[in-house]
């Protein structure tokens, strides 16, 4: 056998262990499984009580009365099949655990290419420096840097962000041995500096290093903020700069490639090659956002280091765990059941959220909970940061056929052919974006990508080491939140609609179990329609007076009251155990209640309209930086407001309405004072004033503040007026 054919066999001929196992959660799942079995009969149960009783209003009303029983009949049953729906992510989870010392011990540093691509794609929105912070961070795995790249690609053109990479190339060479030396933990040098502000360890080397670093920030902050890149670094990086052409802008530019550190050659290197990429843009031509960029990456990278698997990060996603590589090798390598992996997806993990999550940006039992449940029914979704990916699998093979030689590149391809693969027509008439890389047309690019690739007969595997691997970047408002979210919910439901879509091409390709884990998220548009439609009328019909659901006293109760009661203190359970605060849970109920009733409906109604060929759908980036003030507080955890937005205008309609009803409700009750009310109506009573409760920082935002991040007076009126109308209407009719 020759060298090249064994390449990465290990060197343990014989006894091949494996560098992973794969545990099931067997004494939880049944405590589980009958805690749902429960749920399930009282849903059943209260379907039964539906379809048997009809809602009581006096006589003369009777078309009124079979029209509301409709609606709840309609709205129960659908939140109980999504609730059946849902339970996919907890039937079978599983966790991995990977051994990366026999890794290292078959293959020693003899691993195969790792190239790891990072997105940015606005220097104002996403600063170059945190920009390099990530790229130092990956720069410095705990990798032979002969066997890793990295490639940034920028969106946004920019001269400073070039500037800001040229920079840290010089920089790298410090940083990486430096981090190697002693063992330094994280790699990117903000977050370690930040964590080691008292006490440095390795003093003298250490000082050294952060003064080093303290100086090269200062200058990328500078040009940053001056727009300016200083003259010498125009000098000293000429061959760069000169690729920008005068009247080059953000959406119409030429192709700008630059191999700032070529270590591909030499096996003596200490900084892995880092090339940066600004790929062709021409107003004329759509490019596809990060789908886009990232098959740009997949081609340019071919020509330049071609590694075997590719690693891809959001700028802001720094590494927090330096063995992070290693332990997805230990997957994407394993002889027998990694074989049948394309891709291994760590978690995205914040270190920007507050001790109480007041945006529920953490989705701690996503995270936590779900995506082990979906490793165990035939992989976690790609959520387009911390993944390691096949090159082959990403660029269209299937399950099942025979891998190719993955060959070394032998000669050094032209500069300008390469750039030829980042033009921006190169993917037009090509399976680009359809068979070959990530797909395009889809707001989640990296949802819909995964997803076919598990229809081609591959499997997917979630790690969770107990240190974080990747750490990124939150949206610290919720206006940002709002925003993403809707986004997320719209592309969603966009897969559900499209011919990828997980029910029907998904039929027969991959699990029942999957397909069902799909649909969880897939449905956020759609399901956010019932609950609006739910949550307007409990409020409005406790107004009237039109009890919807049982008395408290009749045996029909008793599972409305269970499902409530089971269903929420099991949620806040599962949160407690994974380790929020009962504040942070609060709160996350609040945000998954404001989602649903704003950004799913828009996310909805966006899909409906796009469906139509309305309108298109765009890319609106997350902010990775906060003005002062707002900083402020965020850190005191209030809520932010601040701009006009539809999304706003109707949560505080919501709110308000919310308010009125059961101001209303209340008083009624005192001037009656015989409870009768409250017997007939409890459950709306509760619902409507629990929506009340959790709506407290709104009302905040909308009457009590005067800060610049309270809702802005028009969205307050406008609110008020719609809510009340809509009380008056309901009040005469
Ligand atoms: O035209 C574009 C737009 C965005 N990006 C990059 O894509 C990444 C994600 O954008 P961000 O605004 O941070 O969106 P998020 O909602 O935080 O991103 C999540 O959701 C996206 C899909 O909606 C995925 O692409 C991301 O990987 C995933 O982290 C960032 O690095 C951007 O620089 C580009 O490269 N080109
Ligand atoms: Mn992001």
């Amino acid at each position: 056998m020759g060298k090249e054919e064994d390449r990465f066999t290990p060197v343990h001929e014989g006894h091949r262990e494996p560098l992973f196992v794969t545990r099931r959660r067997t004494g939880g799942v049944i405590a589980f499984r009958v805690f749902a079995a429960s749920v399930f009969g009282c849903i059943c149960w209260i379907w039964f009580y539906r379809f048997t009783v009809p809602v009581e209003i006096d006589e003369n009303r009777t078309g009124f009365a079979r029209l509301i029983w409709l609606v709840m009949l309609s709205l129960e049953i659908w939140f109980g099949l999504y609730w059946v729906i849902i339970q996919s992510l907890r039937w079978n989870p599983v966790s991995r655990l990977t051994f990366a010392d026999r890794l290292s011990r078959s293959y020693g540093s003899d691993l195969p290419r790792l190239d790891v691509f990072v997105c940015t794609a606005d220097p104002v929105i996403e600063p170059p420096l945190m920009v390099v912070n990530t790229v130092l961070s990956v720069a410095a795995l705990d990798y032979p840097p002969d066997k890793l790249a990295v490639y940034l690609s920028d969106d946004g053109g920019s001269e400073l962000t070039f500037y800001a990479l040229a920079e840290a190339a010089e920089f790298a060479k410090v940083w990486v041995p430096f981090c190697k030396k002693f063992n330094v933990e994280p790699r990117s040098p903000a977050a370690y500096l930040s964590s080691k502000a008292n006490g440095l360890d390795s003093a003298a080397a250490a000082a050294e290093v952060a003064e080093l670093y303290r100086e090269m920030a200062a200058r990328i902050e500078t040009a940053t903020k001056l727009r300016r890149v200083p003259e010498e670094a125009r000098l000293k990086y000429g061959d760069g700069f000169s690729q920008w052409d005068s009247d080059a802008t953000q959406r119409n530019h030429g192709t700008i490639l630059q191999i700032l550190v070529d270590g591909r050659k030499d096996k003596t290197v200490t900084v892995p090659t880092l090339v940066y990429l600004s790929r062709e843009k021409r107003p004329q031509h759509h490019h596809n956002f990060k789908a886009g960029s990232m098959n740009a990456l997949i081609r340019v990278s071919s020509k330049i280091t071609c590694g075997k698997f590719i690693l891809n990060l959001d700028c802001d996603m720094y590494s927090n765990n330096s063995k992070s590589a290693r332990d997805a090798l230990c997957i994407l390598l394993d002889e027998k059941e990694g074989k049948e992996i394309a891709f291994v997806q760590f978690p995205q993990c914040y270190n920007n959220v507050t001790r109480n999550d007041l945006y529920g940006s953490t989705m701690l039992v996503i995270a936590d909970v779900e995506f082990n449940g979906l490793d165990g029914n035939g992989g976690p979704l790609y959520v387009g940061t911390g993944c390691f990916h096949r090159r082959d699998v990403i660029c269209g093979r299937n399950y099942g056929v025979e891998e190719k030689e993955f060959e070394e590149i032998q000669e050094v391809s032209e500069p300008e052919m390469i750039k030829g693969l980042a033009s921006c027509t190169y993917d037009e008439n090509s399976l680009w974006g359809k068979e070959m890389g990530l797909k395009y047309g889809c707001p989640v690019e990296d949802v819909i990508t995964g997803l076919a690739i598990q229809c081609r007969g591959w499997k997917s595997a979630y790690l969770t080491p107990k240190k974080k691997a990747f750490v990124g970047v939150a949206p610290t408002n919720l206006h940002q939140m709002l925003v993403q979210q809707r986004r997320w919910s719209e592309g969603d439901f966009q897969i559900l609609l499209s011919e990828y879509s997980p029910v029907w091409y998904g039929q027969g390709k991959i699990g029942l179990g999957l397909i069902l884990g799909y649909c969880c998220y897939c449905l956020w548009a759609p399901s956010s329609v019932p609950l609006l439609v739910y949550s307007v009328l409990t409020c409005l019909c406790l107004l009237k007076g039109i009890p919807l659901f049982p008395k408290v006293w009749s045996s029909w109760f008793i599972p409305f009251g269970y499902v409530t009661v089971a269903v929420n203190a099991y949620s806040l359970a599962e949160f407690l155990w994974c380790g929020g605060t009962f504040r942070g849970w609060w709160n996350e109920q609040r945000m998954w209640l404001y989602r649903r009733t704003s950004s799913f409906i828009f996310g909805f109604i966006d899909t409906i309209l796009k469906k139509l060929g309305v309108s298109e759908s765009a890319f609106v980036i997350t902010a990775k930086v906060a003005e002062e003030e707002a900083a402020e507080r965020y850190e005191k955890e209030v809520m932010e407001f601040g701009v006009e937005s539809p999304m706003f205008v109707l949560l505080g309609t919501l709110g308000m309405l919310n308010l009125f009803c059961f101001a209303a409700a209340v008083m009624r009750l005192m001037t009656f004072r015989d409870g009768g009310d409250f017997q007939t109506m409890g459950l709306q009573f509760v619902i409507t004033g629990l929506n009340v409760a959790i709506n407290w920082p709104l009302y905040q935002g909308m009457l009590l503040r005067q800060d610049k991040g309270k809702m802005p007076m028009s969205v307050t009126v406008k609110s008020v007026v719609f809510a009340l109308s809509a009380c008056t209407c309901i009040a005469f009719m």
